[in-house]
């Protein structure tokens, strides 16, 4: 189709017209037949108007009992395929609220079925075909039924549940735009799993699956999903404050019905949510304790500044303590760091839908680091006093565990000279407590005695060690009963670090490659290059059309299209690089030839790229 030369369309009546009555880009370019507006508001039949939708008579030829409800479901209709076609690049609710023929739609409310309904036409769906339509512009999260989002959106049809952002019923949200549901985000399951064992063919060394070329379907999702949790988002204007101190978008995290350990917070409630910085843009968690009275400023400040010391591996760093009045009370604020998807030991063995298996290797896993979160806080004079399958988190395989909320205690159990020996040794007796229930649940077992664990000798000797009471425990004595287990440990760690990294390598380029694929097809093949004079054969332009051809359009002798992927890495790469080699540019016709090099085809791109999106 050559829209350069519109002479060819000027006869054939325009389709916009015929679907939807009017055509909004009539005086915008398009090419086609319109006739005469008057005309289309007058004709009989399905062609319906919507701007004029309000005074739209069903011709007599209805049936009269039909024609009423016929009348309202084709405004209804009109109105639902205006506000798709409308509406083309907009994600913004509110730029969605403020468009024309959108105010007064409300999705949820209209209780038609248009499609395939006895007694009516059906009236076509607003289609991803349709140039002005764009199902990204639909808000993520639209469907709550949990089916894919975008082919929902690309696919609406008016009368189905939710498709715009729209105010939820009796609630001043914007609930399906803002917070979309976390299964209809990324469609992430929709990866097909790896082929059982007994299909896997038996590959030679050469040979590669084409999995293999791609991160591991395991490693992706737990990826996707760790992203989509830290980016998720709570609806505003529930009773939850916008800003906090420095950090705002609050998303509770708590959503068990379990009792707190009061105890453990002074008898006061408290309440975890994941934040956003303003100062620094990051992620954290913040644990906010209700109304606490902090008598001196020294009670938070002295205890923040010894656990911000601390630096380790497996502990979860504290980044902020303030009180504020923020939640119309005076709550202590704790700010902690973020670890996406992560859970307790507890919901991690105990509660999950699906529980980790504990072996004994996890075991002495789990006992190395958490010798070594208590290694690093010793060292500095501090004692956790809170090692509990509750507040010790799983943050990614292979068990990798955290101490959190850490400082806390030491804040809200303020006292200005203590000894931290002796809750230095609680640390010791809470390991012993929480491994030994860690092992009993292995075998399934209520008995907590620690002869009657189906666990290794060593393991119990270690076990005795820490649950013995009265005697002084330290740290080199208790490495000393597994100091030969601490290796093992070491050198899984490493490997997976090893097997990620190798992952990461094979992805190196991936992104670099695809921002620049992104540019060069940002300003290829633009409707408006093919009437402007710059891309003609003889503009500047040019080179980059041959270049492109150069790259992605390549055939042989015999015409045969050639599809070699390291020739596209190599030419791209090199245009990335803008380096000073040259290159011969052929015309289709091979009538002309240029020869340029990739410095030059770079900065071409880069000012084209640069006009474009100023
Ligand atoms: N640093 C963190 N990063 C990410 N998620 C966390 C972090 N700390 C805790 N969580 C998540 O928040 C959940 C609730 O943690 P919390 O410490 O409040 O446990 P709890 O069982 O509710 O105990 P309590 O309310 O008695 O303190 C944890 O199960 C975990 O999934």
């Amino acid at each position: 189709m050559d829209k350069a030369n519109a002479e060819w369309a000027k006869d054939i009546p325009c389709k916009n017209i015929t679907i939807y009555g009017f055509c909004k880009y009539e005086n915008d370019g398009c090419i086609f037949n319109h006739g005469s507006t008057k005309a289309n508001a007058t004709s009989p039949g399905p062609k319906f108007n919507a701007k004029t939708a309000s005074s739209f008579t069903p011709s007599k030829v209805l049936n009269s009992k039909n024609s009423t409800s016929a009348a309202i479901k084709a405004e209804k209709v009109a109105k639902a395929l205006t506000t798709a076609v409308e509406q083309p690049t907009t994600s913004s609710p509110l730029a969605m609220k403020s468009a024309p023929f959108t105010a007064s739609y409300n999705p949820y409310a209209a209780n038609f079925t248009p499609v395939g309904s006895a007694g009516t036409s059906t009236p076509p769906p607003a289609s991803s075909s349709h140039p002005g339509f764009n199902p990204y512009s639909a808000p993520a999260g639209i469907n709550n039924t949990g089916d894919a989002p975008m082919q929902s959106s690309a696919s609406f049809i008016p009368g189905s549940p939710a498709p715009f952002a729209q105010e939820a019923p009796g609630r001043h949200t914007n609930f399906p735009s803002i917070y979309p549901p976390s299964h209809s985000i990324l469609q992430y399951h929709l990866y097909a799993p790896d082929p059982p064992l007994h299909l896997k063919v038996p590959l030679k060394a050469n040979e590669r699956t084409p999995e293999m070329l791609f991160i591991p379907n395991d490693i992706r999702e737990e990826l996707l999903k760790k992203n989509q949790a830290a980016l998720q988002v709570f609806p505003s204007g529930g009773n939850l404050p916008e800003i906090v101190g420095d950090y705002f978008g609050l998303v509770p995290l708590e959503f068990h019905n379990r009792a707190s350990n009061k105890e453990r917070y002074q008898g006061h409630q408290n309440s975890l949510y994941k934040v956003f910085s303003n100062f620094d843009g990051k992620i954290y968690i913040m644990r906010r304790i209700h109304d606490v009275k902090i008598k001196e400023s020294v009670q938070i400040f002295k205890p923040f500044q010894d656990w911000k010391k601390l630096v380790n591996s497996n502990v979860v760093g504290v980044r902020d303590a303030f009180v504020t009045r923020a939640f119309s009370d005076s709550s202590l604020c704790l700010v902690h760091d973020y670890y996406p998807q992560s859970s307790s030991l507890y919901e991690t063995h105990f509660v999950s839908f699906n529980p980790t298996p504990i072996t004994q290797d996890l075991l002495w896993s789990y006992l190395v680091q958490l010798c070594s979160a208590i290694q690093a806080a010793h060292s500095f004079n501090l004692a956790f006093q809170n090692i509990c399958l509750d507040k010790v988190i799983v943050t990614g395989n292979p068990g990798r565990i955290k101490i959190g909320d850490s400082c806390l205690h030491d804040i809200l159990y303020f006292q200005e000279d203590t000894d931290a020996t002796k809750e230095q040794q609680k640390d010791f007796v809470d390991l012993g407590t929480l491994l030994r229930d860690l092992a009993a649940k292995s075998t399934g077992s209520q008995d907590t005695d620690i002869e009657s664990l189906v666990v290794d000798n060593d393991f119990k000797q270690v076990l005795n060690y820490l649950l013995e009471p009265k005697s002084l425990k330290t740290l080199p004595e208790l490495m000393a009963l597994f100091s030969h287990k601490i290796l093992p440990v070491l050198s899984s760690l490493q490997t997976y670090a090893e097997y990620t990294e190798s992952i990461l390598a094979r992805e190196l380029e991936n992104a670099r490659l695809f921002r620049l694929m992104c540019k060069l097809n940002f300003i290829f093949g633009r409707m408006e290059s093919r009437i402007d004079i710059n891309w003609s054969e003889s503009g500047e332009k040019f080179p980059i059309i041959l270049f492109y051809d150069y790259v992605f359009h390549q055939s042989d002798e015999s015409g045969k299209p050639v599809m070699d992927l390291t020739h596209v890495l190599r030419c791209l790469n090199k245009l990335d690089a803008g380096i000073g080699e040259k290159l011969m540019l052929v015309t289709p016709d091979e009538m002309n030839c240029f020869i340029t090099s990739y410095k030059e085809l770079k900065d071409l791109i880069d000012s084209t790229f640069r006009a474009l999106s100023q």
